[in-house]
């Protein structure tokens, strides 16, 4: 679905590159994230592989053309929701959806199932400029994915969104993917790319890090660690077992037979404290 090979690209005047010698292939029916800080080029890297920046060094194929020479049918399969929605403040947001649909010829879905799926279904007459910040950011998905196209690009489709609201848009983005939509998301939010991505890849100073899937990567990177919280007499303790050979663990068999256990878990690192030890650098 997009294959891209060896991408470098700087724009006018920058003293450095945006994105670095990134290769990547995406395939059909993919959730793939991409996870870095602000300003690692998450969303140069969008805006070449939709063919927004087509000054681009290397090769960047998406479903068999090239990004920089695609044409209007291109636009037909690809939905887009920028970090900053755009939107007519004095339409309304059913009117909103349709006239952008209007620029498409696919029939498109139906607008009332999809604002009623981000928890809009009672605001498709309301005018955008009485939307909240995150009404705005939820009806920007509903754009993104109105005119049915075969891939989606999000960019931090969660930002700014409450708890609530971001399960709305992770279990519409999972309902999406069985439909065997392509979907690229970019994202500070580790918690979002672990419940929706097939596969994340950490980029920095426009460096793909690497790409693997969230469940490879925590099982490659944790130690694998027992913790066990337990009283000594008034004395809470805290120890740590490494899982391998636990059973054979003396000192943990006998806080194991001394019943007096707290708690007892296992210890995984998160996808954040994995990024954080491949690229060295935080996330926010
Ligand atoms: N239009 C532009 N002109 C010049 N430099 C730009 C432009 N847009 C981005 N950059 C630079 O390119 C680099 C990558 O920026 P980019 O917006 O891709 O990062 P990002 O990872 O998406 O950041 P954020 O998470 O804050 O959105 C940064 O150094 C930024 O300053």
């Amino acid at each position: 679905m997009i294959n891209v090979e060896r991408l470098s690209f700087t724009y006018p005047g920058g003293k450095q590159p945006a994105v670095r010698n990134i290769t990547l292939s995406v395939n059909d029916g993919e959730i793939v994230g991409f996870l870095g800080p602000s300003g690692s080029g998450k969303s140069t890297l969008q805006k070449i592989l939709i063919g927004v920046l087509k000054n681009y060094e290397g090769s960047v194929q998406i479903m068999g053309q090239e990004s920089k020479k695609s044409g209007a049918a291109f636009n037909e399969s690809l939905g887009v929701a920028f970090e900053i929605p755009n939107f007519y403040q004095r339409f309304t947001a059913e009117e909103n959806l349709k006239f952008f649909l209007s620029f498409y010829k696919n029939k498109g879905m139906p607008v009332v199932s999809l604002l009623t799926q981000l928890g809009l279904g009672d605001c498709g007459s309301k005018r955008v400029s009485e939307f909240s910040k995150g009404m705005k950011m939820r009806l920007n998905i509903c754009r993104a994915f109105l005119h049915n196209p075969d891939i989606v690009f999000l960019d931090e489709p969660t930002a700014g969104l409450d708890p609530v609201n971001v399960k709305k848009v992770v279990d519409f983005i999972l309902r999406q993917k069985k439909t065997g939509k392509t979907i690229i998301i970019t994202t500070h939010n580790m918690h979002v790319a672990q419940a929706v991505c097939d596969r994340v890849g950490f980029i920095v100073d426009g460096e793909l890090k690497l790409v693997n899937t969230p469940e490879a990567l925590v099982e490659k990177h944790s130690d694998k660690a027992v913790k066990v919280e337990y009283t000594s007499g008034t004395i809470r303790c805290v120890k740590r077992f490494p899982l391998q050979g636990i059973g054979e663990n003396s000192h943990f068999r006998e806080i194991l037979t001394g019943g007096n256990i707290v708690r007892l878990e296992t210890e995984e690192k998160t996808l954040e404290d994995i990024f954080i030890e491949v690229t060295g650098r935080e996330l926010e």
